[in-house]
């Protein structure tokens, strides 16, 4: 708050400027968890749960799509956490697929478009990337 102008302004504490208007969206940092099904065409076609994945593109969509039935269902909902754990093809099953905040810039733009046009709390449907299928939680 400024004393002289009795106004809220806003200090960043990176580059330490101040200003008065709100940091633009932009400049914000995302959250996401996630679950990763990699294919033959994905960037690294391995992981901590398959050392060589064979499995076509149209194969990765359809298991992540039983994924999303899963994750949506009425009478028993799972966790995405927990299906994480189990499935996911990234280094970040192991922290229930969060990936934590990261900059706007630092994830592939598909993955960073689908995680802008979603509210925080909402689940994406199946997303493509170099890395292979995803379904994306918005976290912030
Ligand atoms: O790029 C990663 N892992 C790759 C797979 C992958 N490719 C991605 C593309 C976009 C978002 C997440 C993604 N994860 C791998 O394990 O082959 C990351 C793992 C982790 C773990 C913790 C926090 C961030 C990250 S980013």
């Amino acid at each position: 708050m400024s004393q002289k102008y009795n106004r809220e302004y806003y200090f960043n504490t990176v580059t330490r400027e101040s200003r008065w208007e709100p940091p633009a969206a932009r400049d914000q940092k995302l959250g996401a968890k996630h679950i990763l099904v990699k294919h033959e065409g994905s960037r690294r076609p391995s992981s901590w749960r398959e050392e060589h994945i064979s499995r076509t593109e149209e194969e990765a969509v359809a298991k992540i799509n039983s994924i999303l039935q899963r994750l949506i269902s009425k009478d028993n909902p799972e966790r995405l956490e927990d299906i994480a754990a189990v499935e996911s093809d990234c280094s970040s099953a192991k922290r229930g697929g969060d990936l934590g905040l990261f900059e706007p810039g630092a994830m592939q733009k598909p993955f960073e478009d689908a995680v802008l046009g979603l509210k925080v709390g909402k689940l994406s449907g199946p997303v493509k990337t170099e890395s292979g299928v995803h379904i994306i939680l918005r976290t912030r």
